[in-house]
């Protein structure tokens, strides 16, 4: 991580404590401990971590053009921040946007997850690493973790069809953007990460949404993903399906996610 890229972001955030977790293609997301305009003793109590807060800052990008860049970051930052807060007044499970500094590509956002007992954050990924990990430890654990496995997957297709229901399609569904968080001692997915959303009414964008989840669990949990891919599906047809004229648009989608994983084979049969 370059000193520079966080000098940076120190230069637009003075006197904020700000702790790197994270560093992808598009933003570097940074823990602080503070909130933008509030003091400790009136932090909201419908945000989950009063004590943590996520800051995502997407960087100038040397290699564009320095006024391209700017306007780049200034939209890409505002749709995003836009869009959680569509989310949050659309009940669908994500982050709630707490602040927004648009030209210099900063959102201040609340902090989601928890520490799995392995110390790992809760996303999907660890969660059911964590769980299949314990399964192969001890075999007499396996009901127990399929049922709580089988609700937190229907939970996770529920929230991917709200989305869907919208004509939002997510852009980058993998098991590491949906993170758990614990609510009245239950689990609840929670996405995260829209720098990549669109708006799109098309069955076809939503069958990828849909494909490129299931290739990261197929991926990453290689051994189970063909049951936990159904009651993602489960969950996902569940919720779409809720309406009845809403049933034809679902068999579009499901149509649709074949034709998207018989071109996905083809295309590793071609290498
Ligand atoms: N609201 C949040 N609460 C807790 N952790 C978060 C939150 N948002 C992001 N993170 C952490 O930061 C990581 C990167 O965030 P995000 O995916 O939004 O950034 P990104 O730059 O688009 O990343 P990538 O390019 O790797 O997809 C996440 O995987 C997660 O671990």
């Amino acid at each position: 991580m370059s000193s520079a890229i966080v000098a940076q972001a120190q230069s637009y955030l003075l006197g904020i404590p700000l702790e790197v977790i994270s560093q992808g293609a598009e933003a570097v997301v940074f823990l602080t401990t503070v909130h933008p305009y509030l003091s400790a003793s009136m932090h909201p109590s419908d945000i989950q971590n009063p004590s943590k807060y996520i800051i995502k800052y997407r960087p100038p990008k040397a290699y564009r053009h320095e006024v391209l860049d700017k306007q780049l970051t200034k939209s890409r930052t505002a749709a995003e921040a836009r869009l959680l807060s569509k989310l949050y007044s659309l009940e669908i499970p994500a982050p709630k946007l707490i602040a927004l500094d648009a030209p210099h590509g900063i959102i201040w956002m609340e902090f989601l997850g928890f520490e799995l007992a392995n110390g790992h954050i809760s996303s999907l990924k660890n969660w059911l690493w964590y769980l299949e990990k314990r399964q192969e430890d001890d075999s007499t654990a396996t009901i127990a973790l399929a049922d709580s496995v089988k609700q937190v997957l229907i939970l996770v297709g529920q929230a991917i069809a709200k989305l869907h229901l919208q004509n939002i399609v997510h852009g980058d569904l993998t098991s590491s953007n949906i993170l758990l968080e614990q609510k009245m001692e239950k689990l609840q997915p929670t996405l995260i990460d829209f720098g990549l959303s669109a708006y799109s009414s098309l069955a076809e964008d939503k069958a990828v949404d849909l494909y490129v989840l299931e290739r990261a669990l197929t991926s990453t949990h290689p051994v189970y993903s063909k049951t936990y891919n159904e009651w993602l599906l489960q969950g996902y047809e569940e919720t779409y399906c809720n309406k009845t004229n809403n049933k034809r648009k679902y068999t579009e989608v499901s149509k649709r996610l074949e034709d998207v994983r018989l071109r996905g084979r083809k295309r590793s049969m071609l290498g």
